[in-house]
């Protein structure tokens, strides 16, 4: 893949560009290999490989420059890298933030500086659904200022780009690198993007998590739900179930009493809905802590999903985990360095069985780890 700002050097954020892509997987499983090793995985699977490029459908840009001329990128060193033609976000991105930028401008939105302290605009994130082609943007500002102006010049947006579904603006008033605030403004009629993953609908909202690599997504569902497959029992818990990629796709046919776990009520909004739309039965979200939940619970699922964040599940729930017992347990990681520390407290009663690894990031050291593990014989 060709990158004109990686060739000159002015962006590194694909460190491993250079490699050719089969060989950026190698390393990367071989890495796994060692890392998990202490563990004796019985099962390495080969890797899940991306598409090499336009396979990013999620984009948070820095804005930088001026409201006459926006920069939407990086910031390196102090100095703006515009990425709206960066290769990783499919064809359909660039002409949106060329978009976005004529925007920027009618509205006068002035880009944030942090040196300064000055400005209103600090980020644009931007996703896609890859199943109707139709886009989430949001404005992170420092403050309601500018609002009134997104709001009066937001017709002319919606005029020229009709794939533009859902538009809010995140107000993020700290000078910290945050990168949004708890105040979420919708300014269009949709507040969800619908997403159809498998045959799973999915609704991504503002302030929802959703993966940046949809194609490997929907393969790393689909091998879960292979894998829970051949698994005994009726009670699943998806812990961290975001708007419930695991847990929809598990429970799919009935085979599962799925409870769904997450912290943040929208994403359970969004899970409910899809789980309604399925007609599935014996299905329930909360919105809840994830580790006071496990704590608080007597009785262990047949199955454990979890899908932590980067921080992975740490001491408290690992012991709850250990603890409830369940008999099966399926680790989705965005970390594999955090995925080690916690095997290293879970293997002292579960075996690992099966490992396998999707390249969610290519050209980077970032790797996301599905893994099933077994209760050991008592
Ligand atoms: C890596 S994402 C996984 C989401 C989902 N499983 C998916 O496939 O899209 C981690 C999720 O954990 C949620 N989360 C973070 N802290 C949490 C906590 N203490 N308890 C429950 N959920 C939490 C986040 O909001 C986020 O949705």
């Amino acid at each position: 893949m060709f990158c004109r700002e990686f060739a000159e050097g002015r962006c590194h954020s694909c460190a491993h560009l250079a490699e050719p892509y089969p060989a950026q997987l190698e390393t990367k499983q071989h890495s796994l290999q060692q890392l998990l090793e202490p563990f004796h995985p019985e099962v390495l699977l080969f890797p899940v490989a991306s598409e090499e490029q336009g396979f990013r459908t999620k984009a948070k840009m820095v804005v930088s420059g001026s409201k006459d001329q926006p920069v939407l990128g990086i910031l390196t060193d102090r100095t703006a890298v515009d990425l709206s033609a960066c290769p990783l976000y499919p064809p359909s991105f660039a002409p949106a933030f060329a978009l976005i930028k004529s925007f920027i401008q009618r509205a006068g939105l002035t880009p944030y500086q942090v040196e300064q302290k000055q400005g209103e605009l600090k980020f644009v994130l931007l996703s896609q659904s890859q199943h109707s082609a139709r886009f989430m943007l949001r404005f992170v500002l420092r403050s309601k200022n500018c609002l009134a102006s997104i709001q009066k010049h937001l017709p002319w947006l919606q005029q020229q780009w009709p794939e533009l579904e859902v538009c809010s603006v995140n107000v993020q008033p700290v000078h910290m690198a945050v990168l949004e605030g708890p105040e979420e403004v919708l300014l269009t009629l949709q507040d969800v993007l619908r997403e159809e993953l498998n045959d799973i609908p999915l609704y991504l909202t503002p302030q929802s998590f959703f993966q940046t690599n949809t194609a490997v997504a929907a393969a790393l569902y689909a091998t879960a739900k292979d894998w829970a497959e051949a698994i005994p029992g009726k009670r699943l818990w998806d812990l961290f179930c975001g708007i419930g990629g695991f847990g929809l796709h598990l429970a799919r046919d009935n085979k599962w009493d799925l409870t769904g776990i997450e912290i943040a009520p929208k994403a359970i909004a969004s899970a409910t809905r899809s789980a309604a739309e399925l007609a599935l039965t014996g299905v329930t979200f909360q919105a809840l802590d994830a580790a006071a939940f496990a704590k608080a619970s007597t009785c262990a699922p047949d199955l454990l999903v979890v899908n932590p964040p980067r921080r992975g599940l740490g001491a408290a729930l690992c012991q709850s985990v250990l603890a409830l017992q369940p008999a099966w347990l399926m680790y989705s990681s965005c970390n594999p360095q955090s995925l080690a520390s916690d095997l290293a407290m879970l293997s002292q009663d579960y075996q690992l069985s099966k490992v396998q690894l999707f390249d969610m990031f290519p050209h980077t050291d970032h790797a996301e780890v599905l893994t099933l593990l077994q209760r050991r014989p008592l």
